[in-house]
């Protein structure tokens, strides 16, 4: 893969926006290593009285979260950075005005952005378009199909419900987006193919946008960002940066599935596993596959731009770490009402512990909690309960082993033998802090399964731009 832009000493910074937490790493140019990392939980999640429906997280918090990582890193290696690239979760969407996004400020020798005006990011796990209300937008012309959560339905949801609130804004973008168009001062944010296909309503084999279609809609088309090659540059930063200097190449941002994929696949026949907040196993499709013509909404495997025209077949399931995160919640608060205070990462390691004591369970715990895109009513159940499967081992042996076979379910060990993959690498955080994870999906899928070290999205959009050209 040849990026635009060549690092040929000192450092890459990659960032991950993810949803949970900011993760940013810096990769040394000419060993190729990754000689830094850091992350943090960005806790952003806004919870709304008036829609339940609503998912939203605040982009002030997202970048304090950016910030307290970038405060972490070594600043002399920072003073070396040749290249950033930032990925993060894709499917959602912030608004700003474009002369007054954010305001830089310099503090102890630290020279920052924090957001101004902004509106909050809509994310992918938003569950504010109905089927119906679905159902009634024009038909896309792309091989994918939009579903609630995607930038562009967003918008035609503000359209019918809330239409000032979009006159009030000039740019939008996914939050990665947002980030390099405050780092670069861009006047115009730019996307990427990975990151427009996520909106709907894009075209990945023409690589545009539906404008006419959405023109035609009364959709605000001034708000799509202006398309740009994936592994291209999109400016330069306009100012110091943390101490990177000024006009260092910052990278159009990247979607964090397809950066996690970057990070690890290196063969054929190799299929990923991403499990962060969401979960997505993936493998890639032959150079010359195309997509079919239009998206089918029942398929639980859709196509994702990767880079220079390749694809990504990915079962992108809308369950993964949360489901783990929401069990940890679930027993928090039920101790509070017990009066008793745990902090959340001694419950998880609690948990994998007691689930590493219990190899196996007849409990069976199905894990789709927030729906799948192709199968939105679907939810999570407990089955096969006996007096003898209620130990916290079971339950929890029994929610991971649920999450890996959901993922079996949309992407079955056969079809991925049909399409040639003969071995699994596992990737982000929330597999490689479980073991219990990682074990059931050794038991659940017949491959061998590698879990490598400095996989994830952060990585990998750092090894993007770390390309020679
Ligand atoms: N202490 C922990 N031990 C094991 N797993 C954890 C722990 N803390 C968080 N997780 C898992 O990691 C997931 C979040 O992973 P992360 O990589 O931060 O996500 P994202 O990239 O979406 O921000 C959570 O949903 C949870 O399943
Ligand atoms: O849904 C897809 C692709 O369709 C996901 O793969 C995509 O990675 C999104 O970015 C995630 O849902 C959010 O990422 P994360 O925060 O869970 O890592």
């Amino acid at each position: 893969m040849a990026a635009s832009v060549s690092c040929s000493a000192g450092f890459v910074l990659g960032v991950d926006l993810g949803t949970t937490s900011v993760k940013v790493v810096l990769l040394d140019a000419q060993s190729k290593t990754v000689t830094d990392r850091c992350s943090f939980p960005s806790n952003s999640d806004i919870s709304s009285t008036s829609d339940t429906h609503a998912k939203e997280q605040d982009p002030a918090l997202i970048m304090a979260a950016l910030d307290q990582c970038m405060d972490a890193l070594p600043k002399d290696k920072l003073k070396k950075v040749k290249c950033i690239g930032v990925c993060g979760q894709m499917h959602g969407i912030v608004l700003w005005k474009s002369k007054s996004g954010c305001e830089w400020l310099s503090e102890d020798e630290i020279v920052r952005f924090i957001p101004k005006d902004v509106s909050q990011l809509v994310t992918w796990q938003d569950g504010r378009c109905s089927a119906d209300f679905l159902s009634s937008l024009p038909k896309p012309d792309s091989h994918l199909s939009v579903a609630t959560g995607f930038g562009c339905a967003t918008i035609f949801w503000y359209m019918k419900h809330r239409p000032e609130f979009l006159s009030g804004f000039s740019d939008a973008g996914t939050i990665q987006d947002y980030v390099v168009s405050m780092l670069c001062s861009l006047d115009k944010c730019v996307i990427t193919g990975q990151n427009a296909a996520s909106w709907g309503y894009f075209n990945t084999t023409s690589n545009k946008w539906n404008t006419q279609i959405l023109k035609d809609a009364g959709f605000p088309v001034q708000l799509l960002p202006v398309v740009v090659e994936s592994g291209a540059v999109a400016g330069h930063t306009s100012s110091e940066w943390y101490g990177i200097p000024a006009h260092t190449a910052v990278g159009a941002a990247l979607g964090d599935f397809q950066c996690s994929v970057y990070s690890c696949m290196t063969d054929k026949g190799d299929a990923v596993l991403n499990m962060s907040t969401s979960a997505q196993l993936t493998f890639g499709m032959p150079a010359e596959f195309t997509p079919p013509n239009s998206p089918d909404p029942l398929s639980p495997v859709a196509y994702f731009p990767y880079f220079h025209g390749s694809y990504l077949a990915v079962a992108a399931s809308l369950n993964g770490g949360n489901v783990m995160a929401t069990f940890v919640r679930m027993l928090d608060s039920w101790m509070k009402e017990f009066g008793l205070e745990v902090n959340e990462s001694t419950i998880y390691s609690q948990l994998i512990q007691s689930a590493l004591a219990q190899p196996n369970t007849d409990l069976t715990v199905t894990t789709a909690l927030l729906g799948e895109r192709h199968d939105p009513t679907s939810s999570a159940s407990v089955s096969q309960i006996s007096p003898s499967n209620l130990s916290l081992g079971h339950v929890t042996r029994a929610v991971c082993r649920g999450i890996i076979e959901n993922m079996a379910t949309m992407m079955p060990p056969q079809s991925l033998r049909a399409a040639g993959v003969r071995r699994i690498i596992g990737s982000g955080s929330a597999l490689s802090c479980n073991t219990v994870l990682q074990q059931e999906v050794e038991r659940v899928f017949p491959f061998p399964v590698v879990h490598g070290k400095d996989v994830d999205s952060a990585a990998g959009v750092a090894m993007v731009f770390n390309h020679q050209t």
